[in-house]
């Protein structure tokens, strides 16, 4: 099919008639000539700006694909050049070892894993005080890998191994300036963190909990924590005191620190408060705001009186095994697991962030989230051991401080959750930024959409997006992206470097479409669980890999694999559901209705009738502000997306329009929560 283009739909994407003549002028030959995908490529890098309609980027996306096999996922919309991929970290392992296709690099890091480990840890120059005999010993089955065996680390050391002058964090408090601590710096007041702990009478082994926002300060007390031996219990600020005080009883915490106030869009929102009232043990109190003189506990005291002032510090050396850091999952499937990350699993974060997000030294990178989800702890051990910088931004993310923050500190990776990107989009307050800097985005935390993920890729003048799917039991991915392969929105194009992934049906047997389940072993894997039985969780009754018969261990993610050897998310195991017979997973649907006009966000769940019988498919949707929308035009519009790109058998049976979707702490959607209370509310909103 000809791609055809008329004047009259770039005027209606907001483009002024006589540009959008001339515009039609350059766009007309390359359509004309040129194959979708180079064709993309000129006219994504040389004719479409940040600062055009999206409309008219979708428009030009949708055009030049018109063609392309659905069954692939979305088109490419990012494609590395010969020079970009020679510059990539992966190319240079790749080079090493002399294999020449990205394809081959994968298959051989998932079958020679000792090797894979040996040879990435040494390329991001891990630091041992006593190096490892043998890479994994496997004697006690996949399930329990003995890695590093005989090692002795401390990976705080791992961290400081760039220039002292070079820039360890980037920083700009809300409405405040852009300042920077150098690695030089960084090192000694974490040095002086572990000093005060040994002062104060904290011993190796001791947890000590952090529960303020991602700061410079909250940065060194991580390090310091773990130069002393000691672990990190990580508390995410935004929590109540009750699930702070869970967290602090799972972990044993003997002590926290903390910051009197967090301010947020302007608002002082008081912090310690909910730590006093979270009963936590001895506290140290950073504070925010120097003019409110808040009253200690008689045993707390200040950051001032804490810290020693000893800058030199010689880290605690341990095994591989022991515990750096007590993590909480973030709870979407039910009660949060407490998993620990051992002197290890930062390596996974390291060597992903290398390879993956293809980080090099002195890049900065900024990922906004906090100490308490993992992508705090992986932002710190991604950036440091490779030797670039940390971008902390203590405003939120959402307004566009925060994007003048990555135009001014020159990101060149810039990590979010898809629902931030929902946000800028609705609201537009990135448009006019300098982003030119960025290098990638990566996006994790749940299903992203190709639209939003598209949108993303424009505000910097296309630039890849790496999705990066894993959890706080794998200190990384175990499905992701490259800088050496093209980028679709909203897919991946490789399980992670160092293991593999098989996707079974529910019988057991290998299926384009299924439940994810992880290869073992690999470093970053949990080993523990500090409230569950981890054999229990991630393997009692797993199916065997039929033709390597390894134990697989459960994620509890929902995959497709693509025609074209991609991946797409379908959410969680829990979140799929079964209509008319046919089984289809929340994040299809979602990610179908998302292209409705007026639609922001939905949650697709299924709903049984109390009288039973078939499940029931209910959408709860936010609308767009400026929308105005009658309920069953709407629902309408819905049923049409569905019977058009996924099922004309799945109904809607109801539509109940919200201000916002109820999500974790993390950000994440909790269908659980929807179902509880549509059922609670059924005989009231149910059109039965
Ligand atoms: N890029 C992504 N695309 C799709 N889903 C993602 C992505 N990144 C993360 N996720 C989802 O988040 C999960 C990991 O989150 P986390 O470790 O916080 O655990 P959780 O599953 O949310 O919590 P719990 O185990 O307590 O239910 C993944 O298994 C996946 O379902």
């Amino acid at each position: 099919m000809a791609k055809q283009l008329l004047l009259e739909e770039l005027v209606t994407c907001g483009i002024e008639k006589n540009v959008a003549a001339a515009m039609l002028q350059q766009i007309a030959p390359y359509l004309s000539s040129l194959p979708a995908a180079e064709c993309w490529q000129q006219i994504s890098q040389q004719i479409l700006k940040p600062d055009h309609p999206f409309a008219l980027h979708e428009l030009l996306y949708k055009t030049i694909f018109c063609d392309w096999d659905a069954n692939q996922g979305p088109p490419p919309a990012w494609f590395p050049s010969d020079e970009q991929i020679r510059a990539t970290n992966i190319a240079a392992l790749m080079n090493d070892l002399n294999i020449g296709s990205y394809r081959e690099f994968h298959t051989w890091s998932a079958h020679d894993r000792a090797e894979f480990w040996n040879k990435t840890i040494q390329r991001v120059g891990i630091r041992f005080r006593q190096k490892y005999q043998q890479i994994v010993d496997l004697s006690q089955g996949v399930e329990f890998p003995q890695w590093l065996v005989g090692a002795r680390l401390n990976i705080a050391e791992s961290c400081f191994q760039a220039p002292e002058d070079d820039p360890a964090i980037v920083f700009q408090p809300e409405g405040g300036s852009l300042s920077i601590l150098t690695y030089g710096e960084l090192n000694a007041l974490s040095n002086r963190v572990a000093n005060g702990l040994v002062e104060t009478g904290f011993r190796p082994g001791d947890a000590i909990a952090i529960a303020m926002p991602m700061t410079a300060e909250s940065v060194a007390i991580y390090l310091g924590i773990v130069k002393a031996g000691c672990v990190v219990v990580s508390i995410a600020d935004s929590f109540a005191p009750a699930e702070i005080k869970t967290r602090l009883r799972l972990s044993g915490a003997k002590g926290i620190f903390t910051q009197d106030y967090i301010l947020r869009a302007g608002k002082l929102l008081p912090l310690y408060p909910k730590i006093v009232d979270a009963q936590a043990p001895i506290a140290i109190v950073l504070s925010l705001d120097s003019s409110s003189s808040i009253q200690l506990r008689p045993d707390d005291c200040t950051w001032e009186e804490f810290l020693s002032p000893n800058k030199q510090f010689d880290p605690i050396p341990a095994r591989p095994s022991a515990h750096t850091n007590i993590l909480f999952s973030s709870g979407t499937t039910g009660e949060p697991k407490a998993i620990p990350w051992t002197q290890t699993t930062p390596i996974k974060c390291a060597v992903d962030a290398y390879l993956h997000h293809d980080i090099h030294s002195r890049e900065v990178l900024a990922w906004p989230t906090n100490l308490g989800w993992m992508m705090g702890p992986w932002l710190i051990y991604a950036s440091l051991v490779n030797r670039a910088t940390i971008a902390l931004y203590y405003g939120a993310p959402t307004e566009q401080g925060f994007g003048r923050f990555v135009q001014d500190a020159r990101v060149n990776v810039l990590g979010l959750v898809p629902s931030l990107v929902s946000a800028w989009k609705a609201t537009a307050c990135m448009k006019g930024l300098d982003w030119s800097a960025i290098k990638a985005f990566s996006s994790t935390g749940e299903c992203s959409n190709p639209r939003d993920m598209l949108y993303l890729m424009s505000l910097a003048g296309y630039k890849p997006v790496i999705e990066y799917c894993g959890g706080t039991e794998i200190g990384g991915a175990y499905i992701t992206g490259t800088l050496v392969q093209p980028a679709a929105p909203a897919t991946f194009s490789t399980p992670a470097l160092g293991l593999d992934v098989a996707i079974l049906d529910e019988d057991g047997y290998p299926s384009n479409k299924g439940e994810v389940f992880i290869i073992p072993p690999s470093i970053g894997l949990s080993n523990e669980l500090l409230n569950r039985d981890h054999y229990e969780v991630y393997f009692a009754d797993t199916p065997t890999y039929p033709l390597i018969s390894i134990p697989l261990r459960r994620h509890g993610d929902q995959m497709e694999l693509l025609s074209n050897g991609y991946y797409r998310a379908q959410g969680r195991v829990d979140d799929t559901m079964n209509l008319g017979g046919i089984k289809v997973s929340s994040a299809e649907i979602e990610q179908t209705l998302s292209v409705v006009e007026g639609i922001c966000e939905t949650a697709a769940i299924a709903i049984s009738p109390p009288e039973g019988g078939p499940n029931q498919l209910v959408i709860y949707a936010v609308v767009a502000d400026n929308f105005s929308w009658d309920k069953e035009a709407l629902k309408t519009s819905l049923q049409k997306a569905i019977r058009q790109s996924l099922n004309p058998l799945f109904k809607i049976h109801d539509l109940v329009l919200v201000e916002s979707l109820p999500r974790t702490a993390s950000n994440k959607v909790m269908r659980r929560v929807l179902r509880d209370r549509y059922q609670a509310d059924r005989p009231k909103s149910s059109n039965d």
